[in-house]
């Protein structure tokens, strides 16, 4: 019996031309990273512009994705939030150590609608939804105790309430114009496989140069 080859297999064979779908082969690398990594396979670093053209750089949690993209969630008033609603385009990267595997997108960006967002943000702890009503994020705070002054005041507020989520709180996602999957190898010696769409929106891949 001959084990099933998988993705990854076929993506390293180079005499296996036959299309392979980017976001199947995502799931099979996520996967391996969530048995994997010791925390936060999740993470992400996502890159965005500010109104000088200057990048910036933070991570985040990929907390939802499908075919349309890769979502995460934040505060809209945030700088990456600003940066975001003004310049809508956006590139991460995840970086699998124990995996010794990079994944990597740029594409546009887009809000997730409301009822996404309210159905994510609800599934948080309640510790969290309270934290992000309380923090203005990125803006300069005076001290750790007028946070936690505002923190208190709404638990009181809220007594067994549902927490609204902040209408300044939401999520991004960022729908993909390129992809490229890096997997380490010896030497410096990587394999690196670009996808793009072509006009007929099916996804090419290319190998590059490590
Ligand atoms: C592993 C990790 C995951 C994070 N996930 C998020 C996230 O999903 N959303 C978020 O708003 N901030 C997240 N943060 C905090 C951000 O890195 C950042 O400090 C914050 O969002 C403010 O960024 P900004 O000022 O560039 O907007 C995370 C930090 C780390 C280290
Ligand atoms: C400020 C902030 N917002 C959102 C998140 C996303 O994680 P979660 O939705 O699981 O709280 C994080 C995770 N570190 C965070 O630090």
């Amino acid at each position: 019996m001959t084990a099933e080859r998988t993705l990854t297999d076929r993506l390293l064979d180079d005499a296996d031309q036959a299309p392979i779908d980017p976001f199947d082969l995502f799931e099979e690398w996520f996967a391996a990273a969530r048995a994997s990594e010791p925390n936060d396979p999740h993470a992400m670093a996502i890159a965005t512009v500010d109104a000088d053209g200057l990048p910036d750089v933070r991570m985040v949690l990929l907390n939802a994705h499908d075919r349309r993209g890769f979502a995460f969630f934040t505060n809209f008033e945030s700088a990456k939030g600003r940066e975001l609603l003004a310049h809508p385009k956006a590139a991460f990267v995840m970086h699998w150590k124990s995996l010794r595997r990079q994944f990597r997108v740029r594409g546009a960006v887009e809000v997730v609608d409301a009822a996404e967002a309210d159905a994510y943000f609800h599934s948080r702890a309640r510790g969290s939804q309270i934290a992000s009503s309380a923090s203005e994020q990125s803006r300069p705070l005076k001290s750790r105790a007028e946070l936690m002054e505002r923190v208190d005041a709404l638990t009181k507020k809220l007594g067994e309430d549902e927490v609204p989520r902040p209408a300044h709180w939401s999520g991004f996602r960022i729908v993909p114009r390129e992809i490229e999957f890096w997997k380490d190898g010896e030497f410096r010696l990587h394999d690196r496989f670009l996808f793009t769409q072509d006009a007929a929106g099916d996804w090419r891949r290319r190998r590059l140069n490590p």
